[in-house]
């Protein structure tokens, strides 16, 4: 029976010719919004997103974890057709092998870029330990029970759906960036801060206002309302008048 040949250098099996890997990273002149990788903030933002998936379950869904750290939607979960970002703005920012569909596992990149997918995805389940994963509607093999084709033995969606350490036996080591602070809260911050200014303000006053009256008033707060009467009287009495 005939059998293949081991490739020659330089070939594959379906006999077409091979290219060296090609990388010419930031290099999508044509394409400026390739031209940058994601920032720390951009993962800080998609794992803030709420929700694994949302319909249609695909390229298109909006608020979707899935889909933003997959980067077709902004960091922060809402989708634009013309963005790109996190995982598919690495792939595309190599601009070459890496950048190109079915090509890109020849790039030794692929692995690094998917193993901190994979870690994002492992901190998000950490961070969401109720999220859902889609039991009906998603594409083919995606839904909840499927399999995950083309793993053997058989496992589904659902048992990948896991945190790392406690199910798979491997962690990931890495410094989670913190979200920015927004606009809004600094704003919000800012109107409880001096809210509370004009409050302690107020009860200074107040205090030193009762304070200053009561001592105009010959008042001794450190005596006990019935002596502060007797002194009262005494202020009021003839003082030329000598008590026997
Ligand atoms: O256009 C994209 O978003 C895009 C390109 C590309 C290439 C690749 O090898 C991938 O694995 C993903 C990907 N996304």
């Amino acid at each position: 029976m005939a059998s293949l040949p081991p490739p020659a250098a330089g070939t594959r099996h379906a006999g077409t010719e091979s290219t060296p890997i090609r990388r010419n990273p930031a290099g999508n002149v044509a394409r400026p919004m390739v031209q940058k990788l994601p920032e720390p903030q951009d993962i800080a933002a998609c794992l803030e997103v709420t929700t694994f998936d949302t319909p249609p379950f695909y390229s298109t869904s909006s608020q979707s974890f899935r889909n933003t750290v997959e980067g077709y939607s902004a960091p922060e979960g809402t989708y634009d057709p013309v963005v790109r970002s996190l995982h598919n703005l690495a792939h595309l920012f190599l601009n070459g092998t890496g950048g190109t569909t079915h090509l890109s596992p020849n790039d030794p990149i692929f692995v690094l870029l998917h193993t901190f997918t994979d870690a994002i995805f492992d901190e998000w389940l950490r961070r969401h330990p109720a999220a859902v994963y889609p039991l009906e509607n998603a594409p083919i093999g995606h839904n909840r029970d499927y399999n995950m084709v083309p793993f053997w033995p058989p496992i589904t969606n659902a048992e990948m759906f896991v945190t790392a350490p406690e199910n798979l036996g491997y962690s990931y080591e890495a410094d989670w960036p913190s979200r920015p602070v927004t606009l809004t809260e600094i704003i919000t911050i800012a109107v409880v801060a001096a809210l509370i200014v004009v409050a302690v303000i107020f009860a200074i006053t107040t205090c030193a206002v009762r304070s200053k009256t009561y001592k105009m008033d010959g008042r001794q707060p450190l005596l006990g309302e019935q002596y502060q009467r007797y002194d009262d009287h005494d202020r009021h009495s003839d003082k030329t008048q000598s008590v026997v």
